[in-house]
């Protein structure tokens, strides 16, 4: 039943991203589950599109804060941050003048505690130089760099192996299991380098291992394996070590579509779960609109855009943004909250009420089948109402000042 069309950022062809298609059902289904998400661990970012309420208590406590990072290759790289002169730079002409790949440019976000991160860009981007930066597994160039308010690149090498198997855990695409290990040996490998002692850590692994889906396989080696079920025991390693930060290295990238769909809804239900702080790579954009609370969109180096995906989709920051999301079916991703016309109805009570982030596509539905304007309600408060010419407004792209001029 699987006709998605995967997003593939990897081809910079304009042309290509034109094609992107976003199924229908693929972004309600996000869009759904993400909700329930967003509520159940007080995730998202939404500044007045997306879960307002839970935005506050995420935003006071960011798990990762960078500041003006840079990572430059070459060996004047030294020279490249805060050069005004090569400031204005494409990176092709940098290279010319310097020699340098300045791979993340002066690059500034928090990752708030329980979201779900999303890092989405062109291959080349900078999206693994960007992510392999927070632990230091390449070294920032300068900038500045926390994690809980901890400075990482004033880790020695102890804190900095502390921070990789216990704080912020990778999972790679390539999973890089063991191939004469049994997967619980597998999952248990992180927790024998820490010394845990062998009942306790199959014990944890066996558990990790049903948490993934994998209950019954244990026994079997990696090569007895389909690519899925690997990215799942992948997962439960990374897993295992109950870091506060997972880090995935567009982990599922080399999944056919269906297995990776399946893979997108273990980590929302994981997430869901446990609302750990996940921080996602992908140049797909259907998978980012699929499981990221936000999505940092990279281009050269640089975050062009850093936002919800309805902010991203809803009001892209320049043309460069609004190319990439011009064939996403805008109504599987804004809410009702964009959509509504403000202000509370006088009725006491609203039989047909619509939460405020339900998308736009679920209230057309309501809509329709009521055959009336439908009210936008939370925690019993009319905040709205949402009409048939409001809610074509959002799938023809047009906002509500453009409709009332
Ligand atoms: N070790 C290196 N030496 C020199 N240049 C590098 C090095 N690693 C990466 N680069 C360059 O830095 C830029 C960003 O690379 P990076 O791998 O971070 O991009 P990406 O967005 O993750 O790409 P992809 O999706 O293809 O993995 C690219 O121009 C790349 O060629």
């Amino acid at each position: 039943m699987n006709d998605m069309k995967t997003p593939d950022m990897n081809t910079p062809d304009k042309a290509d991203v034109a094609k992107t298609d976003v199924a229908k059902a693929d972004v309600t289904k996000a869009s759904v589950t993400k909700d329930t998400v967003a509520t159940g661990t007080g995730t998202g970012t939404g500044t007045g599109t997306g879960t307002g309420a839970a935005d506050a208590a995420g935003e006071a406590q960011p798990v990762f804060g960078v500041r003006n990072l840079w990572k430059v290759f070459g060996s004047k790289a030294d020279t490249v941050p805060g050069n005004a002169e090569y400031a204005g730079l494409s990176q092709a002409e940098l290279r010319t003048r310097t020699g340098c790949t300045a791979a993340v440019r002066d690059v500034s976000f928090d990752v708030h505690k329980g979201e779900v991160f999303v890092v989405m860009g062109l291959s080349g981007s900078g999206k693994s130089t960007l992510v392999r930066c927070l632990t230091r597994l390449i070294e920032p160039t300068s900038g500045t760099l926390e994690i809980d308010g901890e400075d990482v690149l004033a880790m020695d090498k102890n804190r900095l192996r502390e921070l990789r198997r216990h704080r912020a855990a990778m999972v790679f695409q390539h999973f890089g299991l063991l191939p004469h290990r049994s997967v619980l040996d597998n999952v248990a490998y992180g927790l024998e380098i820490q010394g845990m002692p062998k009942a306790e850590r199959r014990e944890r692994a066996a558990a990790m291992v049903a948490k993934v889906g994998l209950e019954g396989l244990e026994g079997r080696r990696p090569g007895q394996l389909s690519g899925g079920q690997q990215q799942r025991v992948g997962l439960a390693r990374a897993l295992a070590a109950d870091p506060e930060v997972l880090l995935f290295d567009e982990p599922f990238s080399a999944l056919d579509p269906l297995i990776r769909r399946d893979m997108q809804e273990e980590v929302i239900r994981l997430h869901s779960e446990e609302g750990r702080t996940m921080v996602f790579i992908t140049h797909d954009l259907s998978e980012a609109l699929r499981v990221g609370d936000r999505i940092a969109l990279m281009r050269d180096g640089e975050i062009v855009q850093l936002g919800t995906p309805e902010e991203i989709v809803g009001a892209p920051a320049d043309d460069y943004v609004r190319d990439f999301v011009r064939d996403v079916p805008r109504e599987q991703v804004l809410t009702v909250r964009t959509a509504m016309k403000p202000g509370a109805c006088d009725a006491s009570e609203h039989p047909d009420a619509l939460a405020p982030t339900a998308v736009v596509s679920d209230a057309i539905e309501s809509v329709a089948r009521s055959g009336r304007a439908a009210c936008v309600v939370e925690d019993g408060r009319c905040l709205g109402q949402v009409d048939q010419s409001a809610l074509l407004r959002v799938v023809a792209g047009l906002d509500r000042e453009e409709v009332a001029a």
